[in-house]
């Protein structure tokens, strides 16, 4: 309870983050046509050492070469903890043009790796009088980024979303598993004969989700790794998407359709938040706090709950 009302986060749809490697630029034009919402130029971990120049450079131009219709545009800078960031940072934002609107930051760990960043991209910024202030996006993926979480999510205003890496997450967790995101073989509860798997996400996306949630910003699910298994990608999207997240990447053109299945809400649970909506007016108009819809409680908080959904098909123009 607090008398302080939640910030919304960004009105910017985030249904899917298309990336793609920076050293890879015959894909930018295909990712640019994608129907994802945000996109992602990697210059970091699908980049390997003795391409980062070259991916950097083909990044900067490619922001403004290439149409990118309305999609948020994004550049993954490699980590503080590489000889690259600096570098990333200051050349994109001296190069490229204004047409970029993120970067996204990997493997945070504190709140002091933002205020870092932040200071050296405002000072490029004002040196080079640029006009857009650039966005950050942020990845949790190390014990340090999930024990700071909310350090992290408060660290700046220029913080859009944070994402849940979910390869690094478990490396730097020490995660029995080369899986990235999705259903871990070993995780699961035995009774009677029969093995129930459980969701060793759930504790780290719930955390990230609060943060955001406190600090209004969009948080969003990462990588499934298997992109050949579309029913894990769901499955996972759909628990994603349960626990309030409101996106997904795609690490192959193969996951976008599927990422923006799950983020959309179907038509019959618009018209049904719309439906709770006028339930509730009519309760309002009669004096009653409660009311009951299709044989169900719904009450105040159900406003708020329909509001989501409501919002969300607006955004996408439902
Ligand atoms: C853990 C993390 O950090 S995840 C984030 C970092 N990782 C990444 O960015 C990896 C992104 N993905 C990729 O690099 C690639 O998709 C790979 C390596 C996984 C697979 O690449 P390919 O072997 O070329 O895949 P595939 O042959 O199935 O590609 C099918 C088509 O999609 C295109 N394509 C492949 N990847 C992408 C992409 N990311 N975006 C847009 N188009 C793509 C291919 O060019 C090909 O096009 P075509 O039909 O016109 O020839
Ligand atoms: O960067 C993403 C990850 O899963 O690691
Ligand atoms: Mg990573």
């Amino acid at each position: 309870m607090s008398f302080r009302i939640q910030p919304a986060p960004p009105a910017r749809l985030n249904r899917c983050q298309l990336f793609g490697p920076g050293s890879r630029p015959a894909i930018f034009e295909k990712m640019a046509a994608s129907e994802a919402d945000v996109i992602n130029l990697d210059l970091e971990d699908s980049v390997a050492p003795d391409d980062k120049d070259t991916a950097r450079a083909n990044v900067i131009a490619a922001i403004g070469d290439i149409d990118w219709g309305e999609k948020t545009l994004s550049v993954r800078i490699n980590g503080l903890d590489t000889p690259y960031w600096y570098r990333d940072v200051v050349e994109i934002l001296e190069q490229a043009s204004d047409r970029i609107d993120q970067i996204m930051i990997p493997k945070v760990g504190n709140g002091g790796d933002l205020y870092a960043v932040d200071a050296l991209v405002t000072a490029v910024e004002r040196a080079k009088g640029r006009k857009k202030a650039i966005g950050f996006e942020v990845i949790i993926e190390s014990a340090a980024g999930i024990a700071h979480v909310e350090e992290i999510a408060a660290a700046t205003p220029r913080l859009q979303a944070m994402s849940l890496g979910a390869a690094d997450f478990a490396a730097s967790m020490g995660m029995a598993t080369t899986g990235i995101g999705g259903t871990q073989e070993w995780y699961y509860m035995h009774r009677e004969g029969q093995q129930y798997w459980s969701d060793p996400w759930h504790w780290a996306q719930a955390a990230i989700v609060a943060a955001c949630r406190t600090h209004g910003v969009l948080p969003v699910d990462g990588p499934f790794g298997d992109f050949s298994d579309d029913e894990g990608f769901r499955a996972q999207a759909r628990r994603s998407a349960t626990l309030g997240m409101v996106g997904k990447w795609a690490i192959h053109p193969k996951q976008v359709a599927l990422s923006n299945e799950v983020f959309t809400p179907s038509e019959d649970a618009v018209s049904e938040a719309r439906e709770i909506l006028t339930a509730m007016e009519e309760a309002t108009k009669r004096g009653e706090g409660a009311t009951v819809y299709k044989g169900r409680l719904v009450d105040i908080a159900s406003i708020k709950q329909a509001e989501v959904i409501v919002r969300q098909a607006e955004m996408i123009g439902l």
